[in-house]
């Protein structure tokens, strides 16, 4: 039997703040509010069969790299109430990891990436589409510092990613898509923040009957 289901997606440039926005809505739910939480990052193509270096030469900011289908389809299977099973990505290696992550159905669907509002198809599938807005010298700060912390990066990789794929594929895709947003959150301005959680919880509440408080 169908649950009502509201779809939120979160888009952004990287180390915008879209993770960040995502666990301070999860703060704010009412406990007994779930959220179904899907990551675009688990979708990206397996690349086991190349070499180390040619993976780590692979453009994952391009809307190629990934397995949109398979997000597409499992947004549909939560929407008809249907468990999914995630897979891994593995950062460090570039691969799939062994394994998936079963995601239960819940009221509310929580889908984030940087490219989740470039794609046509999948935008059908959201009911409110957030962009996380901050300026790009700022966000590869953020990135640099979380890529050596968290991803087992050097300076010297991210700084040529960077410019080899990362900046110019946001040009080309994260960028244009910010327009096909209901709500742009300026990342950099705690109010604006503020502001989006407001616009959320009066959706939620209209729309399903949940409850968020902002304050
Ligand atoms: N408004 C902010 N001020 C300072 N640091 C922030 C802010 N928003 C996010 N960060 C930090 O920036 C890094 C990247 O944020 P994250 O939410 O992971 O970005 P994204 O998911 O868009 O790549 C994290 O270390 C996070 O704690
Ligand atoms: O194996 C990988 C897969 C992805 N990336 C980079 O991740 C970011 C997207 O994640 P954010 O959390 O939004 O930053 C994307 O820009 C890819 O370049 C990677 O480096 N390696």
């Amino acid at each position: 039997m169908p649950i009502p289901v509201v779809t939120i997606g979160i888009a952004g440039g990287t180390g915008a703040g879209k993770t960040t926005l995502a666990h301070r809505l999860f703060q704010k739910l009412d406990e007994s509010e779930n959220v179904s939480y899907l990551h675009h990052d688990s979708y990206y193509r397996d690349l086991s069969h190349l070499t180390p270096a040619a993976r780590a030469q692979n453009n994952f900011d391009h809307p190629d790299s990934l397995e949109t289908s398979l997000l597409i389809e499992h947004i549909q299977s939560l929407k008809r109430g249907e468990a999914v099973d995630v897979p891994q990505w593995d950062f460090a290696s570039h691969t799939r990891a062994k394994g998936t992550q079963s995601v239960t159905p819940q009221k509310i669907i929580l889908v984030e990436g940087i490219l989740i509002l470039s794609d046509e198809n999948l935008r059908r599938e959201l009911d409110v589409m957030v962009y996380v807005d901050a300026a790009a010298d700022i966000r590869l700060v953020r990135r640099l510092s979380r890529d050596l912390r968290e991803r087992g990066r050097t300076v010297d990789d991210v700084l040529r990613q960077y410019n080899e794929t990362v900046r110019p594929m946001h040009e080309m895709f994260v960028e244009p898509s910010k327009y096909k947003a209901d709500v742009i959150v300026n990342n950099e301005n705690p109010h604006s923040m503020a502001v989006a959680c407001e616009v959320l919880a009066n959706h939620l509440s209209t729309k399903a009957g949940i409850k968020m408080a902002c304050t």
